[in-house]
């Protein structure tokens, strides 16, 4: 399912932050979206969540036009959301959490425990771990879990990465790549560690001042520096649609 990102125009109350952002995403594509701090990347995910709202521009997702669909109504047309920090529900166990997140109003299809676990074998060893006793790392394990228990057709992940130590970094980017394989979701992978972003990506997009700037080969991203405010590559083409 394709989707398609037309000048999007974003932000909070009257301030705006995102001036127009379009891109394209193909079926079952993993695509990064990488950049300084305070660019928009969060704001972009938010927005094609349906957590704030579109100012301008268009949205659409397999042909359907989402930019007015309610949050909760995104989820059903295939949208997958890990947040920044995601906490899930520290009071829960892992079981629990993984239960909940099987309750889908009607039309709604989860799957099962079982079905889950084969696709996130970790969280077997865990399972009646009280959730705020997991590392990060477990718990962006579970947060994903929990997302892809609804099955979508693309999730959008926030940071997976931050506060997550390298192997286990690693471990996340195996299981999203292997669900790629088998599931064939769609990935939108913002994240400000770029071997995290480049072994699971092929092509990431770079965002600055609430704009796309350019595209980006995974090979290339090592060349990008996202440090001193300023966003430089010498090596990648220009971004087109
Ligand atoms: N709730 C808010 N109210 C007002 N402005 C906000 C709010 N949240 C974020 N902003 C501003 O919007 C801009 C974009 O923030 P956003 O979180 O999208 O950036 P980001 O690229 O995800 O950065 P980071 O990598 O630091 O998470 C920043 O200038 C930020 O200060």
């Amino acid at each position: 399912m394709t989707l398609v990102v037309e000048n999007l125009i974003s932000g909070y109350g009257a301030v705006p932050v995102l001036h127009g952002i379009t891109f394209r995403q193909e079926p079952g594509e993993i695509v990064g979206i990488v950049g300084n701090n305070g660019m928009g990347k969060t704001t972009l995910l938010k927005t094609l969540m349906g957590l704030l709202a579109t100012k301008g521009g268009s949205t659409s997702f397999h042909g359907t036009d989402f930019a007015n669909l309610p949050a909760h109504r995104r989820s059903r047309i295939g949208f997958g959301y890990v947040p920044q920090g995601a906490s899930g529900f520290p009071n829960l166990s892992v079981l629990e959490s993984l239960q909940l997140a099987t309750v889908v109003g009607p039309g709604g299809r989860a799957k099962g425990i079982d079905e889950i676990l084969e696709l996130f074998p970790e969280l077997s060893k865990y399972l009646n771990r009280s959730s705020s006793a997991l590392s990060g790392g477990e718990r962006q394990m579970l947060s994903i879990a929990r997302a892809v228990i609804r099955s979508p057709k693309l999730l959008l992940l926030d940071e997976l990465s931050e506060g997550v130590q390298p192997s286990i970094v690693e471990k996340l980017a195996e299981r999203l790549v292997h669900l790629h394989a088998t599931e064939n979701i769609g990935i939108l992978v913002v994240d400000q560690e770029l071997g995290f972003v480049a072994s699971v990506a092929k092509r990431a997009l770079v965002i600055h001042k609430g704009r796309i700037s350019h595209e980006i080969s995974a090979e290339r991203l090592s060349d990008l520096d996202l440090l001193g405010g300023s966003i430089r590559s010498s090596s990648c083409g220009s971004f087109s649609t």
